[in-house]
């Protein structure tokens, strides 16, 4: 039978071979939630880098640039870190250049994949629905925080975990433990997470509206993937 498996944080990506696998990166708060909600609203591509100095040089290409640092938006650039910000009707049409402290970080580190797969809570179904009947093994990379792990990319890694396991069995007790939180999460998600420290740091930034956004599940019927350098959305 097919696996799938967690990575609760890039830091232990070494210990994954991602050769002729399906990576699915997550970073609920924010950078994926941001990346599918910007193509639901008509973003054409992404692309997605780890420094500010790249960002800015393709926003000199005549990319949007959306950079971020611990929860703020860097200087100089046009957007930020905000989902709310890429849903605004200027977006669509865009071509966007990104860089954010743990989420782009996290794709670049899973180059070595057959396919990377952006996942968020928002397009859940939609990546249920295209990963049951792959042939290749899974594996959920926790963009995590800072190298360390969290809880929401967790709580995610668990809902995907749990809806493919008909499908699936799971490789290592990382998908199981993952489940576990998920099922006692589910019912009052934003409660279970107000403890977060993701969360709690959020909040200090006046950003509760993005989280509460973030953990609404499958709003989207999009799946973004990396083609190349740059994230584009599957026909
Ligand atoms: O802006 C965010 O949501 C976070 C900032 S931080 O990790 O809390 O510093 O960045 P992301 O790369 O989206 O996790």
């Amino acid at each position: 039978m097919k696996n799938i498996d967690v990575c609760l944080t890039p830091e232990l990506l070494h210990q994954y071979n991602l050769e002729n696998k399906i990576v699915v990166v997550v970073d609920i708060l924010r950078a994926t939630s941001c990346m599918v909600s910007g193509f639901s609203n008509g973003v054409t591509e992404i692309i997605p880098v780890s420094t500010l100095e790249e960002c800015k040089a393709l926003q000199e290409k005549g990319y949007l640039a959306a950079a971020e640092r611990n929860g703020s938006k860097a200087e100089g650039f046009d957007l930020g870190n905000s989902p709310f910000e890429y849903l605004d009707s200027k977006m669509k049409g865009e071509k966007v250049a990104v860089t954010t402290t743990n989420g782009t970080l996290a794709i670049n580190k899973s180059l070595a994949a057959k396919e990377i797969l952006i996942g968020a809570f928002l397009n859940l179904n939609a990546l249920v629905e295209y990963l049951k009947n792959k042939e290749e093994d899974i594996i959920i990379l926790c963009a995590g925080w800072k190298g360390k792990f969290n809880l929401e990319d967790t709580l995610f890694a668990g809902a995907l975990a749990h809806q493919l396991k008909e499908d699936f069995q799971f490789a290592c007790d990382a998908p199981l433990a993952a489940e576990a939180m998920y099922l006692t999460a589910k019912k009052d998600m934003m409660n279970y997470m107000r403890d977060s420290s993701h969360a709690k740091r959020l909040s200090k930034l006046n950003v509760v509206k993005d989280i509460e956004f973030c953990v609404q599940e499958s709003i989207y019927d999009i799946i973004p993937y990396l083609d190349g350098k740059s994230l584009r959305l599957k026909k």
